[in-house]
């Protein structure tokens, strides 16, 4: 175990700021404090998709990470259907994943937070803490300092950037490069609604909701997904489209008109018209435009370094971004619990915090990156976009072959022990 005297500021308390707080108190035991800008720790009303190699990388930070998702409400995803939404081949299947090692679960995001948070002494968590600015010139010790939106000034051995999409603390890292890396609309907007399974069902089709699986409807410009959560209680309908145009906002009032134009390739298939209707039938109906990091120089400056999306976030379609923040706290917490010297070591634990910074960033850029890219293309070719494939079925299920092994076949021992390589090299040993 390292050095307990070792702290660390996570500015962010979503499921990346979350779950990283577990792999640093509970696996590497350091003092660990988490800042959060809103009044309360929350999530959106929407769901996210674990796959398996999140499920696996969860199990490393939380022993009991099953025990976990079934009080969340995890509904296991035993089949995920790909299936043309759009055209004159509207309902032919493209491709089925599930089963084995591609097996994953629904989660309501705000549940899977709560139950994050739940191992986590409330002592370590403050709501109401909006991080303002950070440095590392002139510090004591090699210190990072913080200060907050209430006035408060603090210090610690290290600070982690978990505070999403528009991170201050990515901007402190990047430096002078930041506006050349920061975020951009990925050519997507999406609307989500959660609705009561029984009326789902009535809606979409009793033949779609056999047993626990993800529907996803490829098309013309668009797409449209159903998945169920909450214990069977709720399914989660989303509607994603092509932007016609780039956009001025992140988020837009949508109407049925708007979203009838969006899917009018649709409207004689399977599933857009009742996708719509349930749309429809939520107040305060809204569009959010997807947008990404497309590239980014380094994750570490010194002793402060950013995980999750503020350092990777990716557009929904591999759905692959909280597996990559759990894959980050798996090697920063294996980075960080290796901080101690052994007696023949003169060098202190803090003064290793950069290495294991700058080791962290040589293994998860690439990683995380060539998700960002797939990603992106993986949407492309589901809204019929790819020039080669279009729409037609065949081509669709020869693209989409392979897609996800990157994602699920890492070998998490592997990747720590190469995680542990770099901190050596960088460390000079
Ligand atoms: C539409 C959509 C669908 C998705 N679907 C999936 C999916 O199916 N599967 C999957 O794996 N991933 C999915 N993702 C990605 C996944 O949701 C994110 O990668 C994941 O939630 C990581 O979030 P985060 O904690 O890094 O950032 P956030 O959730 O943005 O959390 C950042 C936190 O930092 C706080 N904060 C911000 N600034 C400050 C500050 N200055 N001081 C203090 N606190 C601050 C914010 O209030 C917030 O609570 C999806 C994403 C989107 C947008």
């Amino acid at each position: 175990m390292a050095d307990t005297k070792i702290r660390i500021a996570i500015i962010g308390g979503g499921l990346t700021g979350a779950t990283l707080a577990n792999a640093l108190f509970h696996v590497s035991g350091l003092d660990v404090h988490v800042y959060e800008s809103a009044p309360t720790f929350s999530e959106r009303g929407a769901s996210v998709a674990l796959s398996s190699n999140a499920l696996h990388a969860l199990k490393r930070v939380i022993p009991a990470s099953t025990e976990l998702l079934a009080r969340a409400g995890a509904v296991p995803i035993n089949s995920s259907r790909a299936i043309l939404g759009s055209g004159p081949q509207a309902g032919t299947l493209i491709v089925e994943m599930g089963g084995g090692v591609e097996s994953g679960v629904g989660v309501h995001r705000a549940a899977l937070l709560r139950e994050l948070l739940a191992p986590l002494p409330p002592s370590l968590l403050h709501a109401n803490k909006k991080l303002t600015s950070l440095t590392q010139d002139n510090v004591g010790d090699g210190e990072v300092e913080v200060s907050f939106e209430d006035g408060t000034v603090k210090r610690f051995d290290a600070v982690i950037g978990a505070d999403g999409i528009f991170s201050s603390v990515r901007n402190y890292v990047l430096g002078d490069e930041a506006a050349r890396h920061a975020p951009s609309p990925a050519g997507w907007w999406d609307c989500r609604v959660l609705v009561p399974f029984e009326k789902a069902k009535a809606t979409i089709g009793e033949q779609y909701f056999d047993m626990p699986r993800q529907n996803a409807w490829m098309g013309d410009g668009g797409f449209i997904l159903h998945d169920v959560l909450d214990g069977g209680k709720t399914v989660q309908c989303a509607i994603c489209c092509v932007e016609k145009e780039p956009p001025k906002e992140r988020k837009r009032p949508l109407t049925l008109e708007m979203l009838n134009e969006a899917l009018s390739g649709w409207l004689d298939g399977p599933i857009a018209k009742a996708a719509i209707e349930l749309m429809v039938d939520q107040p305060n109906l809204h569009g959010y435009s997807q947008w990404e990091q497309k590239s980014t120089p380094t994750y570490a400056n010194g002793r402060v370094c950013i995980v999750g999306d503020a350092a990777h976030a990716t557009t929904p379609w591999q759905g692959a971004g909280a597996g990559q923040a759990f894959e980050d706290a798996v090697i920063l917490g294996h980075l960080m619990s290796n901080l101690s010297s052994d007696p023949s070591d003169s060098t202190r634990p803090v003064d290793k915090i950069a290495a294991a910074f700058q080791a962290f960033d040589a293994v998860r850029r690439p990683r995380c990156q060539r998700v960002i890219d797939s990603s992106r293309d993986t949407g492309v070719l589901t809204c019929g976009q790819d020039p080669d494939a279009g729409l037609n079925p065949d081509k669709m299920r020869a693209a989409f072959g392979g897609r996800w092994t990157f994602i699920f076949g890492l070998d998490l021992d592997e990747y720590k022990q190469d995680a542990m390589g770099k901190m050596h090299e960088f460390l000079g040993r």
